[in-house]
């Protein structure tokens, strides 16, 4: 933590302690209650919504699990409440998977779609069966919660929903301050690369559901146990808009949810008068919210205040490859077999085979077109083949998923880059570390000792490596405010904190000056001599020559000619390949511009 948060926190808690004890009027303290309670639930649902970037429109359900979870065992199982509580989170941690598992397989809206079935399927199954939900008229005597043998009083569930606020504050902090939260990023910023970096896209959005599934239900069981009643009423379609809007109007920082849930509860308890107008509100607070204020309260918040000064983190000495590979001309990297890719009609991979051998810089060419962006997504994981087999260092990879991929050792930059461009420098680099960070779930939640070690000394690398490439001095700045080049750069820099194997590079000079483009030759010539295996698509054709050792041309998805940057030079299917014309009318390829598309 540091200094200022400690100060805040601390500051936080004195007033959890005292603001109850400033009024004994049992409605102030009712919405001081209910306030935390909406916190509890927006602040799982913000790792949801702001950090993962998938919407919600029926947490209401979630929040009934726990809810009628909690009142079903107090009342008609007899359950001690406390216990009953802890139940509450783990069956709408349950309910949050089975939702999530299925419909997070699909993109687009469907989570938004199924959510909205599943809160109003649960609206009507508590409204309609009278067993075991008591139909319209719910459950009576829900048991409260006790302290020494006696049950709360109003002040005392006060202090304890203002604790557990407080506790869900600091370890939602610690989560997302980390390796969960940065992969959260990725994952709304762009699943692809986050993908392609070794990043669980599916397991991080099923896990952020989840988070969002037990708070929500933690919330809806501490509701029906301070009422000791609950029947649908409270699990409307309009709580789930409610919850969203705390979320999209407190905005996706850490004290987001804390800010919304405190303002539109004080709004919700002063329109309450006037009931007609309370939902226009809500509609009128989300559109003002989503046009006006795209990083809610706290984002708005957070820019009129001016930004403190970090120091960098320091590095640890030099960087240097995890798994260097010999150069050794006899053995193969990666096999790769008669690949076969088609969109219909077009065929960007047609019958491809071919050798990468370790510690060697390959260079993919071709005219535009030709399928060299397609093999390059085959070989990444990111597009399945139709036929065909690759293998990696013994491990047949033609089926695994990016993530896997990059795990087993293969890392890529993208043709069009792929940043996560609103994070930082260093945690951009920090996100392609995530599949070498240990630390589990709750290590990180709980802010364990090992979970901030690892962080730590993966910090510390990160610093390294942006010095490698030249990034040190940027390493705050956010991604996408650096000048192109630099991107270029950086992507390539998050591609190597996987420590691949072999690292795949999509036309790394597109877009570059020529003072750019010498650079990135160096940078590309000094990893290839840290022992990493490059395959490398270019069209700068002076690029090309000057750092591979082997060249692969494709044209119409198909190879043409392979061999020395020299003798694919002067192969006269390749001029023909480029230049369009007969063999018989072609001469060697000796200006780059040539070959520049
Ligand atoms: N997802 C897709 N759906 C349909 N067609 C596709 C898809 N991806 C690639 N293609 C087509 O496959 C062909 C090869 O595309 P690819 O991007 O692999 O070529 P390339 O050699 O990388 O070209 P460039 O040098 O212009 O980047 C093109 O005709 C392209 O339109």
């Amino acid at each position: 933590m540091t200094k200022n948060h400690t100060l805040a926190f601390a500051a936080a808690v004195v007033a959890a302690v005292l603001l109850p004890l400033a009024t004994s009027n049992d409605f102030h303290l009712k919405i001081i209650f209910t306030a935390g309670v909406y916190y509890l639930a927006a602040a799982g649902l913000n790792v949801l919504v702001g950090w993962s970037g998938q919407k919600s429109l029926g947490h209401a359900g979630l929040f009934a699990a726990g809810a009628y979870t909690s009142a079903l065992l107090t009342a008609q199982a007899g359950w001690n409440a406390w216990l009953a509580l802890a139940a509450a989170a783990v069956v709408a941690g349950l309910f949050g998977v089975l939702i999530a598992l299925p419909s997070l397989r699909v993109k687009g809206p469907s989570l938004s779609m199924v959510t909205i079935g599943f809160g109003v399927v649960v609206e009507k199954v508590v409204t309609e069966w009278q067993v075991p939900f008591g139909g319209q008229q719910g459950i009576y005597g829900v048991a409260s919660l006790s302290w020494g043998g006696q049950p709360l009083s109003m002040r005392g569930w006060v202090w304890l929903v203002l604790g557990f606020a407080l506790a869900t504050h600091l370890m939602l902090r610690a989560l997302l301050a980390g390796k969960f939260g940065r992969a959260w990023q990725a994952v709304q910023a762009a699943e692809v690369a986050a993908e392609s970096v070794g990043v669980n896209v599916y397991r991080m959005k099923v896990l952020a559901f989840v988070v969002s599934a037990v708070t929500c239900g933690v919330a809806g069981a501490l509701i029906a146990q301070q009422n000791q009643y609950i029947n649908s009423d409270f699990i409307s379609f309009n709580l789930s808009i409610f919850l969203l809007l705390v979320v999209l109007f407190g905005g996706p920082s850490v004290v987001g949810p804390a800010l919304g849930a405190v303002v539109l509860t004080l709004l919700d308890a002063f329109l309450a008068r006037w009931p007609g107008l309370q939902h226009f509100t809500y509609g009128a607070l989300l559109l003002f919210a989503l046009y006006a204020m795209p990083q809610g309260l706290s984002g708005t918040l957070a820019r009129l205040r001016k930004p403190a000064k970090q120091a960098l983190p320091e590095g640890a000495g030099d960087w240097s490859p995890r798994f260097p590979s010999g150069r050794d001309a006899s053995s193969v990297m990666l096999q790769a077999e008669h690949l076969r890719k088609a969109y219909g009609g077009v065929v960007p991979t047609h019958d491809v085979s071919l050798t990468l051998k370790p510690g060697h810089v390959h260079a993919l060419i071709g005219p535009n077109g030709a399928g060299k962006t397609t093999l390059l997504n085959i070989l990444s994981g990111i597009v399945r083949p139709d036929g065909g087999r690759i293998v990696f260092t013994g491990h047949d990879i033609t089926q695994r998923r990016a993530s896997q991929v990059c795990v087993l050792g293969i890392a890529r930059t993208f043709q069009n880059l792929k940043l996560f461009p609103a994070m930082s420098v260093l945690d951009n680099v920090l996100v392609g570390l995530h599949p070498h960070l240990q630390a589990g779930f709750f290590e990180c939640l709980l802010s364990l000792p090992s979970a901030r070690r690892e962080e730590d000394a993966a910090r510390a690398e990160a610093m390294s490596l942006l010095r490698f490439a030249g990034l040190e001095e940027r390493a705050l700045e956010a991604a996408g405010s650096l000048p192109y080049g630099l991107q270029r750069r950086l992507e390539l820099a998050r591609a190597l904190a996987t420590h691949p194997r072999l690292l795949l590079l999509d036309e790394p000079a597109a877009g570059l000056n020529p003072q750019e483009t010498g650079a990135l030759t160096e940078l590309i010539r000094r990893i290839a001599a840290k022992g990493i295996t490059v395959l490398l698509i270019e069209h700068h054709m002076d690029l090309v020559m000057a750092v591979s050792d082997h060249v692969v041309v494709l044209d119409h998805g198909q190879k043409i000619a392979e061999g020395t940057p020299a003798a694919v030079q002067a192969d006269p299917r390749v001029i023909a390949a480029y230049l369009g014309v007969d063999d018989d009318e072609t001469a060697p390829i000796d200006q780059p511009q040539a070959c520049a598309a």
